[in-house]
């Protein structure tokens, strides 16, 4: 099958183009990219007016499969990633059973293929159990599919531990998706330390809770050699750590997600248990760190940390509920209010879900170079539309974004040169 994807701006940071071009797909791979294409016998698609970038890439995904298929599963979850234009998700294995070891991993990557729309990359267990007492079987795991190693909902308390996480991920050139969170200092804290907190009497999760493992896992960095990749950074201390260990050659690179990046702690005075989210929601000074991070790379990319939950996690007192934002079919939108804001460029913004997170696994996606998988995400970016949970594709309808409009949505996504979302539906 052939698609002649023609007349829209192609934003393709790999390849340092910004240019109205056509794109010429054959079978899985992108065929040419160039002006005034023709070809017989293929599918048009016309572009015009529309964004053509490569396929989104979401490096932090929660499918909750198996195990917690109530909140999401892989059925449910990868039409949600097509629905919101990513072609590509790191999935998080902080399921039931833990995907510790190869069992659970084949299971997740034999349903994504039998009903799975997008590319399922699964993430291992850094810890057997994810209990933090001992390491799973990291080449196993390796050997399994696995892309990167973490123990992300829970951090890895024990620094020796990480430090031999770290060591055999080496070996394998896995990198480590580090969730940054001290537990003693976060205790039961719901939201932001700060003004708010006190204001509306809610317990606090001060910064240091975050940046304090930050800085541990800098330092283990360091003296082993690894790549660590901080998850869902939200303060402006941890933007300063990872700064300066950049600059002095630290294998360390980081992602955002949208809610961190246009929301602040000032929401949670609505009382709404769908703001309640883990890093919690910062305040104004912390809010520009992570954008002037993101504007100087210092931040690689944005990730959803997409955590769907079922109804009953989150309609209740704002103490009971769970933590977590279903975030994969609001990411563009929400985060490209930034690029018409001109506060992120175009460029930036394509990078940080593209170039930038293939890079981070090391795998051969995330440009559109002529010969390469045809996965591409093409955006509307006038189009304006209100968040309806209803119409999710996911599971999770706990989102802060319900009900409010935004500008720019995906109008098309094509993994492997099928086209599985076209204008709000599913074709798959
Ligand atoms: N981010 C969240 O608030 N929740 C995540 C866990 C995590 O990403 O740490 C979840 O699995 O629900
Ligand atoms: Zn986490
Ligand atoms: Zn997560």
């Amino acid at each position: 099958m052939r698609l002649l994807v023609k007349g829209g701006r192609v934003v393709d940071p790999a390849n340092d183009l910004d240019k109205v071009l056509d794109i010429l797909v054959e079978d899985d791979k992108i065929v040419e990219t160039g002006q005034n294409i023709y070809a017989e016998d293929c599918i048009i698609i016309e572009a015009h007016g529309k964004l053509v970038c490569p396929g989104f890439i979401d490096l932090h995904t929660h499918l909750r499969e198996p195990g917690f298929e109530y909140k999401e599963d892989i059925y449910s979850g990868t039409r949600a990633a097509a629905a919101g234009g990513f072609t590509t998700v790191c999935c998080m294995p902080n399921t039931d059973p833990v995907a510790d070891n190869k069992t659970v991993i084949s299971f997740i990557k034999e349903q994504a293929r039998v009903k799975g729309v997008v590319n399922v990359l699964p993430v291992g267990a850094i810890s057997k159990k994810q209990e933090g007492q001992e390491l799973s079987p990291i080449a196993e795991l390796f050997q399994a599919g696995c892309v990167a190693l973490s123990d992300d909902g829970r951090p890895v308390r024990r620094a020796d531990l990480m430090r031999y996480a770290m060591e055999y991920a080496k070996m394998f050139d896995l990198p480590i998706f580090s969730h940054c969170e001290d537990r003693d200092l976060s205790g039961d804290g719901q939201v932001h330390e700060g003004f708010y907190s006190t204001y509306y009497g809610l317990k606090g999760i001060p910064a240091a809770a975050e940046e304090v493992m930050v800085a541990r896992d800098i330092i283990l960095s360091q003296l082993t050699g690894a790549k660590v990749h901080i998850c869902h950074v939200s303060t402006r201390g941890s933007v300063e750590l990872i700064r300066r260990a950049k600059e002095e050659g630290v294998n360390v690179t980081a992602e955002v997600t949208p809610h961190h990046l246009v929301l602040t702690d000032e929401v949670i005075g609505s009382y709404d248990a769908d703001t309640k989210v883990n890093p919690p929601l910062r305040s104004r000074e912390h809010v520009e760190a992570l954008l002037k991070g993101l504007n100087e790379g210092v931040i690689d990319c944005i990730a959803t940390d997409h955590a769907p939950h079922e109804r009953e996690a989150k309609d209740c007192e704002y103490n009971m509920a769970a933590f977590g934002i279903s975030g994969l079919e609001t990411a563009i939108p929400v985060s490209m209010k930034l690029v018409h804001e001109g506060k992120l460029s175009l460029k930036r913004w394509v990078e940080a879900y593209t170039v930038k997170p293939a890079s981070i696994l090391n795998i051969d996606r995330g440009s559109l170079t002529p010969g390469g998988k045809a996965d591409i995400t093409i955006i509307d970016p006038e189009l304006i539309k209100t968040v309806e949970v209803e119409k999710f594709y996911s599971r999770g309808w706990n989102t802060p974004f319900k009900g409010m409009k935004f500008k720019g949505w995906p109008f098309m996504t094509i993994v492997n040169g099928k086209i599985v979302f076209e204008d709000g539906e599913i074709k798959v």
